[in-house]
């Protein structure tokens, strides 16, 4: 069983690997990823100056998922365009810096800054973070994107991507993807990112489980699976000469193997690793291979944006 990923000039051993913004904060979390069975990684997001996030409690585990609104807490730009400087691209495993500023024009920054290192490492650009008090999920702007994306291709010459939030309506997967079919260098589309503003209450002291807008975050884990599926196989459709990186909801081999059926090239994982450490990545590859084993695919190309209708 072969479940190695080409994709983008880069080469995967494993196609899973952490969403942005799980175990991904600080480099000697970057590095354990890296001494993992994961098959690539991604750095938490970044904005031009360090920033601590949002007040506590500002995480939890759910039943079936998570709700978080940590508010963009990262070390800052310059800590990880350091990390990818000193990274050691040649072991095969891709590094991807996920890159969020406060502003179009703070993200504008980093990039350029990124771009004239000239590294190995791709750009995944957060159009949707949505526990920023008071700052909108650009993603959920069509004419927003299209302004940031124009100016990004301007002064980022190489191939980047970008994070989008779930959409909920085929209207909405047709405008986004007529924005972003625009921009040839645009590789990739990761979907999704958590369902934004969700509340949860604790009955017992009937107060909402996180602090950060009144119990206001996003929702992650099994509880977003149909819809990180919904999307990835509707912008598979639509940009078929791009790739769709699947986020949400893997927890298994069988949810992994969903999404690469729905057309994803290779799978994020956050609030399973939250949850379970990195010897996720190991557990669900093994789930993911017996699989395959069992309906006789040797490799991922076998199966991958094979969904029928029954
Ligand atoms: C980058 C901020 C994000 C955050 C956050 O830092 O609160 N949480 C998410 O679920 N998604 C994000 O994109």
């Amino acid at each position: 069983i072969d479940l190695s990923v080409s994709w983008l000039g880069l080469s995967m051993a494993s196609p899973l690997f952490n969403a942005s913004g799980v175990m991904c904060r600080h480099a000697d979390e970057l590095d354990r990823l890296a001494a993992s069975c994961a098959g690539a990684v991604i750095t938490k997001s970044c904005t031009l100056e360090p920033r601590a996030g949002n007040p506590e409690p500002r995480y939890a585990a759910l039943p079936f998922g998570s709700i978080n609104s940590m508010g963009l807490p990262n070390e800052g730009f310059r800590y990880y365009l350091d990390y990818a400087r000193r990274y050691d691209y040649g072991r095969g495993k891709p590094l991807f810096v996920s890159v969020s500023g406060m502003s179009a024009d703070e993200t504008l920054t980093i990039l350029g800054e990124l771009a004239r290192l000239d590294l190995p490492c791709l750009p995944e650009v957060n159009l949707s973070c949505p526990n920023v008090p008071g700052k909108p999920q650009t993603g959920y702007d069509f004419a927003a994107s299209a302004a940031l994306l124009d100016a990004i291709v301007r002064i980022y010459p190489k191939t980047f991507g970008v994070k989008l939030p779930p959409y909920f309506d085929p209207v909405h997967f047709d405008m986004m993807a007529d924005v972003l079919r625009a921009y040839p260098t645009l590789g990739f589309v990761t979907c999704i990112n958590s369902i934004g503003n969700a509340l949860v209450v604790d009955v017992e002291r009937e107060l909402a489980l996180i602090r950060p807008k009144d119990g206001l975050g996003g929702l992650g884990g099994s509880y977003v699976l149909p819809t990180a599926l919904a999307n990835v196989r509707e912008f598979a459709r639509r940009l078929p000469d791009r790739h769709v990186v699947g986020c949400g909801g893997v927890t298994s081999g069988a949810e992994a193997f969903m999404h690469i059926l729905c057309g994803a090239t290779v799978v994020q994982i956050g609030t399973c690793l939250y949850e379970e450490g990195p010897g996720a990545f190991e557990r669900i590859a093994a789930e993911l291979s017996a699989l395959m084993r069992s309906k006789g695919y040797r490799t991922l190309d076998a199966f991958r944006g094979r969904l029928g209708t029954p």
